[in-house]
């Protein structure tokens, strides 16, 4: 039987990744989508901005939207402090059940926390179901026409405090337009744009990186 995509990844990390090496497990799916398959993953161009944020902001607690197969989620886990804790959301089983075994492979089980099921109705929940108060930092990486719906949920929710960083993928490449529209306009923020490339091709994507001002 046809085996997917995600499949193949997985397979591609087990073979040439070493157990409990993140960085192995990110230049493994690195190699594979430049050389086999190209997939949706923030990939090492952008993934290298991404480690500069979250190096920057040295976030106790993060949340990631769309997990994919785990590749941003590893990526940024690698770099946090010891007691640090990422919650990332995965809307799609046969993904998350990918992203499990991708995130036990880098030996990072115990720093992030997979929940599957729609951003939309774990966000209300982030507080009463993971003792969450604020996010330090949020990786926006899942369908693009959730990044503003999303982001207002969490200012409602209260999720954000003076200084939480917002860091969305995609904003040229699929594009993510209203949410660019709302946060480069709304006063509550300060943002700043990082001009890359979509993963593994020349054409121009970047990062928009977001400070919420209270
Ligand atoms: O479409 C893209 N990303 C959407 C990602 C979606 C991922 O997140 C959930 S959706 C969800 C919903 C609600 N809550 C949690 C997850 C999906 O099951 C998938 O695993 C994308 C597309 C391109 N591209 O070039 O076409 C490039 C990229 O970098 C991209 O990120
Ligand atoms: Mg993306």
């Amino acid at each position: 039987t046809q085996t997917t995509r995600p499949q193949r990844m997985l397979a591609a990390v087990q073979k040439s990744a070493t157990r409990g090496d993140p960085r192995s497990v990110v230049k493994a799916i690195d190699q594979f989508c430049r050389q086999k398959e190209w997939a949706m993953n923030v990939g090492d161009e952008k993934g290298c901005i991404l480690d500069s944020v979250v190096t920057e902001v040295n976030p106790a607690t993060v949340l990631e939207l769309g997990t994919y197969c785990a590749y941003s989620t590893v990526r940024i886990a690698s770099l946090l402090p010891p007691d640090a804790k990422l919650i990332t959301l995965e809307f799609n089983p046969h993904n998350a059940a990918i992203a499990r075994q991708v995130i036990a492979w880098a030996g990072l089980g115990d720093k992030i926390q997979l929940v599957e099921g729609p951003s939309g109705d774990w966000i209300p929940k982030m507080k009463e179901k993971f003792g969450i108060e604020t996010f330090d930092l949020v990786f926006l990486d899942h369908w693009k026409d959730r990044y503003l719906p999303d982001t207002k949920l969490m200012e409602e929710c209260g999720l954000l405090r003076k200084g939480s960083v917002l860091l969305a993928d995609n904003v040229i490449c699929p594009g993510t337009p209203d949410y660019l529209e709302y946060i480069r306009n709304s006063p509550r923020y300060k943002s700043q744009y990082f001009r890359s490339h979509l993963e593994y091709t020349k054409v121009e994507d970047g990062l928009e990186k977001s400070v919420f001002l209270g």
